[in-house]
């Protein structure tokens, strides 16, 4: 039986792939083989020792010590691209009620007072207050061109927009989905010189750390509207606030309220609720349970942020699954050690992504405790399990 901990709601559709034959899945357990988990923060938590597996229920990693799995040869999971489509529709939504004054008309409207023709006279007389500006020939500058940001690059180029995107590291997947009118930027600043609305859809690692700060918005165009529903951190909240004084910004929309912004009345902040969709809810907590189930029973790594891509069909009586430093010489050891016990290599296949490499070997009889305790005793091995 395998044990699994869940530190955050896990959409009942990805439990549910964990058949209770076989899974005890609780939010209190002892001893646990993997845990789920969506934005519970993991630094300074105590990971228990039993952990063979961590399934991230969304995109965004960094609330998890992904260093400290790959030193105990644990892979941490994630769901790429799982809850690209939630978030690509509230930036959508971001950009149309930053544009309407939406919630600053709504919240007139909520006030109005008085009898029905009183209200239609204030409503005709403060109406002026909230006229706003449409989207077509504005131009969208979209950082981080990954799942999410595609899908909103190509949403607003769908709305009459003009886009221009940045991304360093795009892949060859996402240029492919992206539509040919979208305009490579140089580089950052370039993208924000250029832009009307500027949003943003990379993880939050030391470089993107504080990518928008005083200076940066000093270059942008007057009246940008800026929208951040990748992480808190991303933008220097100060600076924000200061530059949307200044009318510098016209309006700032985010998933990361603090006492900062939240009662600002040019910013709108909403309670993290990117991937707050039945649908992204479901796929992220599918994809990431499969994952996980797929790790512990049989050893296959999919949609890892630390392992290498690894898949094998089952083949032999037994499997051995290593994780091991990257250096010279340990297929060597493994196998030795495999052959002392008598046991014969049916299949095999070892990747390396970084200072790790993992191993999975299909044998013809079964693999002796003896065998295993000797592999682990290999000097770099950093964890054996047989499957
Ligand atoms: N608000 C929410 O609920 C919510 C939901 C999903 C994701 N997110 C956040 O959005 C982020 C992006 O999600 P995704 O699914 O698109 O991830 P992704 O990995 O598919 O895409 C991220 C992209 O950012 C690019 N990138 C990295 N550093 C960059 C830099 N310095 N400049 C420009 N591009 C850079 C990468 O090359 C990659 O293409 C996640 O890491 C997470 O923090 C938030
Ligand atoms: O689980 C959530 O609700 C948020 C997930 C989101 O921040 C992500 O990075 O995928």
């Amino acid at each position: 039986m395998y044990k699994i901990l869940t530190l955050n709601n896990i959409s009942v559709a990805g439990l549910e792939r964990l058949p209770r034959d076989k899974y005890e899945v609780a939010s209190e357990i002892q001893h646990p083989d993997a845990i789920l988990l969506r934005s519970f923060n993991m630094h300074n938590w105590e990971i228990p020792s039993s952990v063979k597996a961590i399934g991230r229920a969304g995109a965004g990693v960094n609330n998890i010590p992904v260093d400290d799995m790959s030193k105990r040869g644990v892979p941490v999971f994630n769901a790429p691209g799982a809850n690209a489509n939630a978030v690509k529709e509230l930036v959508v939504a971001g950009m149309l009620i930053a544009a309407r004054n939406l919630c600053q008309g709504w919240s007139f409207a909520r006030n109005l007072e008085g009898e029905d023709n009183e209200i239609s006279k204030q409503v005709e007389s403060g109406k002026k207050h909230f006229a706003g500006f449409e989207l077509p020939g504005r131009t969208l500058g979209v950082i981080g061109l990954g799942a999410i940001g595609v899908q909103v690059a190509n949403a607003a180029h769908a709305l009459g927009m003009n886009v221009i995107g940045y991304d360093p590291d795009i892949t060859v997947q996402s240029a492919w989905q992206m539509s040919s009118d979208v305009e490579q930027a140089a580089g950052v600043d370039d993208l924000l010189s250029r832009s009307d609305f500027v949003t943003f859809h990379v993880p939050l690692v030391d470089a993107t750390r504080h990518m928008i700060n005083e200076e940066r918005l000093h270059s942008m165009r007057d009246n940008v509207v800026l929208l951040n529903f990748s992480r808190n951190g991303i933008i220097d909240d100060e600076a924000v606030v200061k530059a949307l004084e200044e009318g510098k910004v016209y309006s700032y929309v985010c998933d990361f309220p603090s006492n900062l912004l939240k009662d600002h009345p040019r910013v709108i902040t909403l309670p993290h609720l990117g991937a707050s969709t039945k649908e992204a809810e479901d796929n992220c907590a599918i994809m990431v349970a499969d994952q996980v189930s797929d790790f512990l029973e049989n050893g296959n790594v999919r949609n890892s942020v630390n392992f290498p891509k690894v898949y094998m069909k089952r083949g032999g009586k037994s499997r051995l699954a290593v994780v091991n430093a990257n250096v010279p010489n340990m297929l060597g050891q493994i196998s030795t050690s495999l052959a002392e016990s008598g046991l014969n290599i049916v299949d095999m296949i070892n990747k390396s992504r970084g200072e790790l490499a993992y191993t999975l070997v299909d044998v013809e009889g079964e693999i002796t405790q003896e065998c295993t305790d000797r592999i682990a005793a290999t000097e770099g091995v950093l964890s054996v399990r047989t499957l």
